[in-house]
């Protein structure tokens, strides 16, 4: 398997209505996807585009949202994750899982509407790492 394009990096935060207003007023940032809900994954998403990326801001959606724990111990939010693109998502899985790296949980639809999976941060040097198949309509 080939290291491939960053898709974004995963940013939590308490309230993703005051992270739009650090990108938008101090960063300048031009485009910012109005946010959504991922019920099925339990955040609030809103995504930030970059000249070649995306910030991808997460609130926790519920009492269950994965990233509760996180923001415990991280109350102001921070850097969360990171995001790296593969074009083929099971053949990734099985790459994954021969090289013995723990994968958190089923593949399932991310919120960019494919399939992804997460690497346990102990198996990536402390990095919560997501993969995600490319859109077929990308780039
Ligand atoms: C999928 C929609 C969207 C998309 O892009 O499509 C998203 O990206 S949504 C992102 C939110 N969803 C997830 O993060 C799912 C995967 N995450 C998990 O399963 C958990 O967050 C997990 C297992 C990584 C951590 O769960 P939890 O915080 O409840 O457990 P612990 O506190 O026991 O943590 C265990 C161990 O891992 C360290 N840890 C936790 N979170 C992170 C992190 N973000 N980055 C690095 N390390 C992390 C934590 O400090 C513990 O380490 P220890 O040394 O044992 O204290
Ligand atoms: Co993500």
């Amino acid at each position: 398997m080939k290291l491939g394009r960053l898709n974004h990096i995963g940013v939590a935060t308490p309230s993703i209505e005051q992270s739009i207003a650090i990108y938008r007023d101090l960063m300048g940032a031009d485009v910012i996807r109005a946010p959504f809900d991922l019920p099925e994954q339990g955040v609030k998403v809103c995504f930030i585009d970059t000249p070649n990326s995306q910030i991808e801001l997460i609130e926790p959606l519920g009492p269950d949202s994965p990233i509760v724990g996180f923001l415990a111990k991280n109350p102001q939010g921070g850097q969360h994750h990171v995001c790296f693109e593969v074009p083929d998502i099971v053949a990734a899985r099985a790459w994954f899982e021969g090289k013995g790296a723990r994968i958190l949980g089923p593949t399932r639809i991310g919120a960019h509407g494919t399939p992804i999976f997460f690497l346990h941060p102990k198996d990536m040097g402390g990095v919560l790492t997501e993969i995600m198949e490319t859109p077929k309509d990308a780039h």
